[in-house]
């Protein structure tokens, strides 16, 4: 078969370009064997297909059933944030004030507390982003000082080991009932926390659940979709697998809720109150390591403010001036057509509840699922949204998504080349290909591309390098200020064909069409490619000749792909 990448020898005189930082490319070649010396197998993946392991939402949720509400020698509440870091819709924060309520009633030296806990081995093993840990931990400052508003204290606990290990081992189920305890003196405690829907996140819930101290009751909550993971399924009760027929279930479900509620979904307001006697608010102090702030380039370390104030008006904004716009220009490479409100939603710090809300409210009226292409630019913003709930439902019905195997197993079977040198110059935008340069260095000084960046360079990545996907996977979450693993995994499983509801294989994106479509006049290449930015005839040579001819890589990829599947 045909090579079409250009050779080694070439593309190593580029690779130290003004853009290019130092970086151990290695990391993102497989999972991470420190934390996962085990990785899952086909075969591990197929046992939740074929029903031989029950996926962990369904074991959390049974365990959930088994567990009663006793106020009995309870005398502490706390709420657990995790990312969920706001209190304007957070469901489980607003149970636990219902609950401390009640307490309230029997016990009046009840005390209601918040906690959140750094666990720098969950980062290191979920590829977390500088961006993305800075964005939080402001977050966490501004949730902090809303909290102190309601007499609230907020403890900031880290869980520090010496080998790695994160917080599904035992040991974090140690540390945290003790921490508890401590918290409640020896007391029985309740404690409220919001599901993650990732494979490991939910493992560790059931191992706090299975090995629960009496005194210590855990309650979960379903909180990051508009509708949980679990309700909408198939006439014949089985799981979608496609999105069109789910968004159809989805928009009837939200939409009845009209006939219960004056809200199209039920927001959780918690009331102003004190609740707590007066506290003196002193600040969590804790400074991220560099080898999580070493990836971003530091002359533009730069984020935008952090709160739920500014999250809110974000919001209002975009629907009062770019909403209408949304289709004509959510997709242009240099205008910045979209919300720009990914960052708070993964953090937690906006709901995706009232993103929906505000949008019905902005279109007057209902969501709409007939007629999807006609759709207005409101409702399709709506879809949008809608697509994060999908691939969160999936990751709970599919588990193995959430642990580095592709949804369709087959596509296990694809020849990748893997060429380092390529992936490299992918990930330092140095491939040759404007409009992939453009993005993928924009990714690295930004932390942020809208989606129509993410799925030219997936899709140059996995097609036309033929590199796997994974590896691309792996650097988003690296380089994203709103690195989200369901996402990003559904993202990436879209381009790469290799995922839930996915392009066929033969959609290769043409680079050509992609930049006269969204970015007509190179504005934003020339922005992020300034070797482009004057005349041919007077341009000097740093700019790299193209990693490969995009016609023969699109019929190399077309050829693996098909052998293959
Ligand atoms: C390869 C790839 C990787 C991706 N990785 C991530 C990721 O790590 N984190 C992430 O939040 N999104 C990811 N997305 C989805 C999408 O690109 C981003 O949510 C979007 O670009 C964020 O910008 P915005 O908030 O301005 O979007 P808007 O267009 O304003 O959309 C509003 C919100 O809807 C949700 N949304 C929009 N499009 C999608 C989508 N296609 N899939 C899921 N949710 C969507 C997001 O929460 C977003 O904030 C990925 C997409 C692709 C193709």
């Amino acid at each position: 078969m045909k090579r079409a990448i250009t050779s080694s020898s070439k593309v190593g005189a580029y690779k130290r370009s003004k853009l290019d930082i130092e970086h151990d490319f290695e990391q993102y070649y497989s999972v991470n064997k420190n934390y996962y010396p085990n990785p899952i197998t086909r075969k591990g993946a197929n046992q939740f297909n074929n029903k031989s392991r029950t996926k962990p939402i369904e074991i959390l949720e049974e365990l959930q059933k088994k567990q009663e509400t006793s106020f009995e020698d309870v005398s502490t509440l706390v709420h657990w944030f995790r990312n969920d870091l706001r209190l304007y819709d957070n469901i489980g924060l607003f149970k636990s004030i219902e609950l401390f309520q009640q307490l309230k009633v029997k016990n009046e030296n009840a005390k209601l507390y918040a906690v959140y806990i750094i666990n720098e081995h969950d980062w290191r093993a979920h590829m977390d982003s500088g961006w993305k840990l800075k964005f939080t931990l402001e977050a966490l400052k501004s949730l902090e000082k809303s909290l102190a508003e309601l007499h609230i204290p907020l403890f900031v606990w880290e869980f520090y080991t010496t080998e790695g290990t994160i917080s599904n081992s035992k040991k974090f189920v140690e540390y945290f009932r003790e921490k508890c305890l401590n918290l409640s003196s020896g007391k029985s405690m309740i404690i409220t926390a919001n599901i993650e829907y990732q494979t490991d996140e939910l493992y560790r819930d059931i191992r706090l659940l299975e090995r629960e101290d009496q005194r210590l009751q855990l309650k979960f909550y379903h909180d990051s979709c508009v509708v949980a993971p679990g309700l909408l399924t198939t006439g014949k009760g089985t799981n979608y697998s496609v999105f069109t027929p789910w968004y159809k279930k989805w928009v009837s479900y939200v939409n009845n809720h009209r006939k219960t509620s004056s809200e199209i979904c039920h927001i959780h307001k918690i009331e102003p109150l004190k609740y707590n006697k007066v506290f003196k608010l002193q600040p969590f102090q804790y400074s991220l390591p560099d080898e999580f702030v070493q990836y971003i380039p530091k002359s533009k370390w730069h984020l935008p403010e952090v709160s739920e104030k500014v999250a809110l008006s974000k919001l209002n904004d975009f629907l009062k001036i770019k909403g209408s716009k949304y289709n004509n220009e959510k997709d242009m490479l240099f205008l910045g057509g979209t919300s720009g409100l990914s960052s708070y939603i993964t953090t937690g710090v906006l709901s995706t509840r009232v993103v929906v809300n505000k949008s019905v409210q902005a279109c007057n009226g209902q969501i709409i699922s007939k007629g999807l292409k006609d759709n207005t630019s409101t409702q399709n913003f709506i879809k949008e949204v809608a697509w994060r709930d999908f691939y969160r439902h999936c990751m709970c019905n599919w588990p193995y998504t959430s642990m580095g195997i592709p949804y369709r197993l087959d596509t296990l079977d694809i020849k990748w080349e893997n060429d380092p040198v390529a992936f490299r110059r992918w990930c330092i935008g140095n491939t040759g290909i404007p409009i992939v340069d453009a993005i993928m260095r924009k990714l690295l000084y930004t932390g942020y591309i809208n989606n129509r960046s993410r799925m030219i360079t997936a899709s140059f990545l996995s097609k036309n390098l033929l590199i796997d996907w994974r590896w691309g996977e792996r650097w988003f979450m690296k380089h994203l200020v709103d690195g989200d693993s369901s996402s990003n995994t559904g993202g990436w499983g879209f381009c790469s064909s290799t995922g839930i509801d996915a392009q066929p294989y033969f959609r290769v994106f043409n680079m050509d069409i992609q930049t006269k479509k969204y970015d007509p006049e190179m504005k934003f290449i020339k922005e992020w490619v300034p070797e482009l930015r004057l005349p041919e005839s007077q341009r000097s040579t740093n700019y790299p000749e193209p990693l490969v001819d995009l016609k023969q890589s699109r019929d190399r990829a077309l050829e693996v792909y098909r052998s293959s599947l």
